[in-house]
Parts: C-alpha cells; structure tokens; sequence
C-alpha cells in the first residue's frame, strides 16, 4: 500500500524568464509530495501517444480528465497520474515557426532549436520533487501559446512528447522511458487514415507533412530510440502483404537489467520460442497470428523481445495468450485480457500494438511500485 505524505507550504513559484510577466500568475499554494515516479514516453506526431496514454492511465483506476483550467489545455490529471505533452515546451507559436528571422526557411517543431529546454527540465525536476509548477501550454488548435497552468504532482507523472528523452537533465531524471517506433509506411498508414478522415487532408498531403519532417524527426527524435528502455516497435506483417497498415506485426523489446523491471517474456525465461496458436482456442482471421520471443541486441544493449505478427478476432479468447505469456506485471491471472476488453475500442486492440503497449502499462506499474516499496 502506497503511503503519501503530502505536505501544504505556502510559496510563490519565481516567473521564468522565458515568457512575458502577462502569462505567468504567481502561485498561492504549492502542493508538495514526496517522490513521484516520472516517466518520458517518446513518439512522433500521429503514432499513438494518446491511445496509449488512455491505455496506461486506465490501469491505475480512477478517472483521467483534461486539467480543469476552464480552458485549452493539454494536460491529463486522474488520482494516481499526471500527463504533461511536452509540445507545451516549444519555443515558438505556429505563426513564430513559420515566420522566424533566425530561420527564413522556417523550423519545424522537432528541432532542437524549438524547444524551451531549461524550462522544460526545471518543471521535471520540481515535479519529481514533488512540487507544484506553473507551466506553458502550447494551444494545438489556435497554434499559440496559452498563458500558464498550474499542475500539482500526482504518484506517477508522464512525460509524453517528441523529446522527453533529448535534454540529459531530464533523461537523467526519469524514472522509466518509453519509445513508440512507428516505422515510416505504418506512420503512413495512421497518418493517412486519421488527416484524411478528420482533418480533409489529402494523400499528398499526408505524404509532404510527414517527409517535410523527415530530417528533424531523424536528427532529434528518433535517436532516442537508443536511449529508450523499452521500445514498442510497430512495422507491416511479415504474414501478408498489407500496404494499408490493418495488419502489424509488433515487438516489445525490453532491456535487460534494468533497476526497476524485468522484460515479459514467453513460456521459458531467455529461450528463444516461436508459437501458433492452437486455432481451436484463438479465433483468428487469415493469415492467423504468430508469437515469438527471443534475446537480442538493440543498438549494442541486450534486449528481449516479444512479437506478435497477425491478429485476433475475439479479445476474451486472450486469456489463451495470457495464460502462456510471463512476468507480464499483472497482479493476477486474467487482468492482461481484462484490461485489453476494458480498452476494446482503442485503435490496436486486436493486434500487438494493443497488447504491448498494455503490457508496458503493467511493466510502468511495476517500476511505481518498486520505487516507492
Ligand atoms: N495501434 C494502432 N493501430 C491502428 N491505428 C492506430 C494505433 N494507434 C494509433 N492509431 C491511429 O493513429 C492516429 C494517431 O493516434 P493518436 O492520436 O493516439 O496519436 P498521437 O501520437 O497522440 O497523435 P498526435 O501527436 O498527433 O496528437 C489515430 O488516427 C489513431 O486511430
Ligand atoms: O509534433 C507535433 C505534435 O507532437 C506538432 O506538429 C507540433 O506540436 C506543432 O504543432 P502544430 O501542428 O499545431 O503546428
């Protein structure tokens, strides 16, 4: 059982001297907290960050809403966890980025240059210290910077952006990192499918978008991969030829020794297993599903893997998968496929992107509950 401590001193958060006195109110009340556990979820626009936050926060119980500010905000808040989108940190606004006098050609979001870093590692470090911090927002709707929140430090806050990992004062300061490896033609396929149907968008469009951030994405964000400590790499099935991205094949790849957690893995610790399903116990669709599990390096680190080509038709029948699948994090048997049926309408569900990035919630749990034992 967790104990909190939470004690209530009256203090004014000093204005940083990034922004105008005009968007930062002093504070009257800070809330401080021993210890939270942060954690730095990395991923590129449009690669499922928010689904996965969905899928997370559901594990801790309790409501996730946006932050109460009665206005634009990007900031998740539920009893035992607090999101924080790191865009809230860029430099500039969208009309700043595209007209800026030390960038003619203008800059896009992912470059280093963009990015508030000292302010952005001040609010980490005083969240996980658990204090209280008045914060940027970044108005994804009007482009603009929105005058400061305040957020008060939960059990377990997230960093979840396209740099959580850049700046080593922050990295440092983590407790656990995530990286969401959408590799280039899925990015495609999720891209194309949500700017066309929600947002008008046309391929091309889609196309321009996503190679016009190739070279900062490659130069800034995707680096991090290496530094991440577990990865939820996504790529096309190796079981069907799919260009439309409804077929996936998904690795969790883990490293080895970390402090906190320990990889999952399947039937035999360290052993390399490739397993089909019995289809009289998994219900599944052409071309049926494949699991595997094995040792590996990633970028010269030991890793595990767990991967899973293909799909399933029937969420309950996981329970199969569940029962062969070890040291998952969950606390009992069944709460893997329970958590998977709770979030059934989230993108993903039926393949492994679903699964992992459920498992990693588990595994996220379990470095809460290490640290603060
Ligand atoms: N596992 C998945 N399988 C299929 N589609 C997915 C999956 N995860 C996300 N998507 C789709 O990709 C798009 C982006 O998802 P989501 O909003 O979770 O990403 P995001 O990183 O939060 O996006 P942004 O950074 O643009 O806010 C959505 O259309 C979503 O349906
Ligand atoms: O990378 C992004 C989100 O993770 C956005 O592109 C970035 O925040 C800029 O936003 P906008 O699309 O409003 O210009």
């Amino acid at each position: 059982m967790l104990s909190l401590s939470v004690g209530l001193s009256v203090a004014f958060s000093p204005a940083p001297s990034v922004v105008s006195q005009s968007r930062v109110a002093p504070r009257a009340t800070v809330v401080e907290m021993v210890n939270p556990v942060v954690v730095g979820v990395a991923a590129d626009s449009g690669c499922g960050k928010s689904t996965f936050m969905r899928r997370l926060t559901s594990i801790f119980g309790g409501e996730c809403k946006l932050l109460d500010i009665g206005r634009e905000t990007n900031t998740l808040v539920s009893d035992m966890t607090t999101v924080i989108c790191l865009d809230d940190y860029h430099k500039w606004d969208r009309t700043g980025r595209k007209s800026n006098p030390e960038w003619p050609n203008g800059i896009t979001a992912l470059h280093e240059a963009c990015q508030d870093w000292d302010k952005m590692a001040a609010d980490v470090l005083d969240l996980k210290a658990g204090k209280s911090v008045s914060k940027p927002i970044y108005n994804h709707v009007t482009g603009e910077l929105d005058p400061y929140e305040d957020v008060d430090p939960t059990p377990i806050v997230i960093f979840e952006g396209l740099h959580p990992m850049y700046d080593e004062r922050v990295n440092k300061a983590l407790d656990l990192t995530v990286y969401l490896d959408i590799t280039d033609e899925v990015k495609f396929a999720w891209k194309a499918q949500r700017d066309i149907a929600e947002r008008g968008a046309t391929m091309e469009e889609v196309q321009k978008a996503i190679d016009g951030r190739k070279p900062d994405f490659a130069a800034y964000v995707e680096p991090q991969k290496a530094k991440a400590d577990i990865i939820v790499q996504v790529l096309f099935s190796d079981l069907i030829d799919d260009p439309t991205g409804k077929f996936l094949k998904v690795r969790l790849i883990t490293k080895n020794n970390l402090k906190h957690i320990s990889p999952a893995y399947l039937m035999d610790e360290g052993a390399s297993i490739t397993w089909k399903p019995n289809p009289n116990k998994l219900t599944t669709s052409a071309p049926g599903v494949l699991f595997k599990s094995y040792q590996d390096e990633w970028f010269g680190q030991s890793v595990s893997v767990l991967e899973m080509d293909g799909k399933i038709d029937s969420l309950e029948e996981l329970i199969y998968v569940e029962s062969q699948l070890c040291n998952t994090g969950t606390k009992y048997y069944g709460e893997l496929t329970e958590q998977m049926v709770n979030n059934k309408a989230s993108p993903g569900s039926e393949n492994g992107s679903g699964l992992f990035q459920t498992i990693c919630a588990f595994k996220i749990r379990e470095a809460f509950e290490a640290i603060t034992a």
